[in-house]
């Protein structure tokens, strides 16, 4: 016989109630810049928990869903709910990584203080970050493996401890959800592992992972499900979803063909690799 539990409390965060609530939902949203849509026909929810890979061409629209996500694009059409209320109101409570061009290096700041930097959100940057806020910090260090490098210069770290960096500066909050925009790009073996075991921890922790990926083989190695966005068919025409599912019912070849239908796709064992055809050789 099942337990009858006592009357969820919607005021509560941590409670069964709002963690019921999908992570995401998209309802015909469409987001974009100035009014004009660059990803539309988005109709989905995502799950708590979940670990969707985003996975499609250039200028399909990824990052700015994830922007969409986080209130910094503006939504044109439609509907989106995150965690239970508009992107703006859940930002909070949101980590993100922003894609490494869009990253300044040259400020002399240590690795520590851009870890903390992740907390002047819930405090502001004139905010007295307490003892906890400390410890915080160096949890989402050790957890990412930097603690040998909490005192170094930020612009000193190699591109994949940088990378590591933001990602303990996406965590130091303890975020239900984590958008995470290529976060793969140029990492090598020992750091693309640590990454690919993260997100799995991520989701294994409850958390929800959102991640803008080239590389299928992520998701098919960390992820539960994934959206394969296409480019417009015309030039300036905004990206849309073609398949959206679980991943062993949505990442299919055909599925992947479609999104990325001006490249040749090839599945080589467990692998899925594309080339544009205007990059083959
Ligand atoms: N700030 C912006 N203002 C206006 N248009 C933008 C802006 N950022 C991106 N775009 C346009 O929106 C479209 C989608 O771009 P977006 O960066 O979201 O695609 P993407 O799938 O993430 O591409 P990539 O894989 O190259 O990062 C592109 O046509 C791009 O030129």
């Amino acid at each position: 016989m099942s337990e009858v539990s006592e009357p969820a409390d919607p005021a509560d965060p941590a409670h069964p109630a709002d963690l019921a609530e999908p992570a995401v939902a998209l309802n015909w949203a469409a987001f974009g810049y100035g009014g004009e849509p660059r990803v539309e026909h988005l109709n989905l929810v995502v799950p708590r928990g979940a670990a969707v890979a985003l996975i499609g061409p250039n200028g399909s629209g990824k990052s700015t869903l994830l922007k969409g996500l986080l209130g910094l694009a503006d939504i044109t059409s439609g509907k989106a709910i995150v965690l239970g209320g508009t992107p703006e109101q859940a930002r909070r409570r949101v980590g993100t990584l922003p894609q490494s061009d869009a990253r300044d290096t040259s400020l002399p700041i240590t690795l520590r203080r851009v870890v903390t930097m992740g907390l002047y959100r819930n405090v502001g940057p004139l905010g007295r970050i307490g003892k906890r806020g400390r410890e915080a910090v160096n949890q989402a260090i050790e957890r990412v493996g930097l603690e040998h490098y909490a005192h170094r210069r930020f612009g000193e770290l190699s591109g994949g401890q940088q990378q590591r960096a933001i990602l303990a500066r996406a965590l130091v909050s303890d975020p239900q959800l984590l958008l995470l925009d290529e976060p793969f790009n140029g990492l090598d073996r020992e750091n693309r592992e640590m990454l690919l075991d993260l997100v799995r921890t991520q989701r294994d922790e409850g958390r929800t992972v959102i991640v803008s990926t080239h590389d299928l083989e992520i998701a098919q190695r960390a992820c539960t499900h994934v959206l394969l966005l296409a480019n417009g068919h015309l030039p300036g025409q905004p990206g849309h979803p073609t398949a959206f599912g679980p991943l062993d019912e949505a990442l299919t070849l055909a599925a992947v063909q479609h999104a990325f239908h001006d490249s040749t796709v090839e599945l080589d064992q467990h692998t899925v690799t594309t080339t544009r055809e205007i990059d083959a050789p």
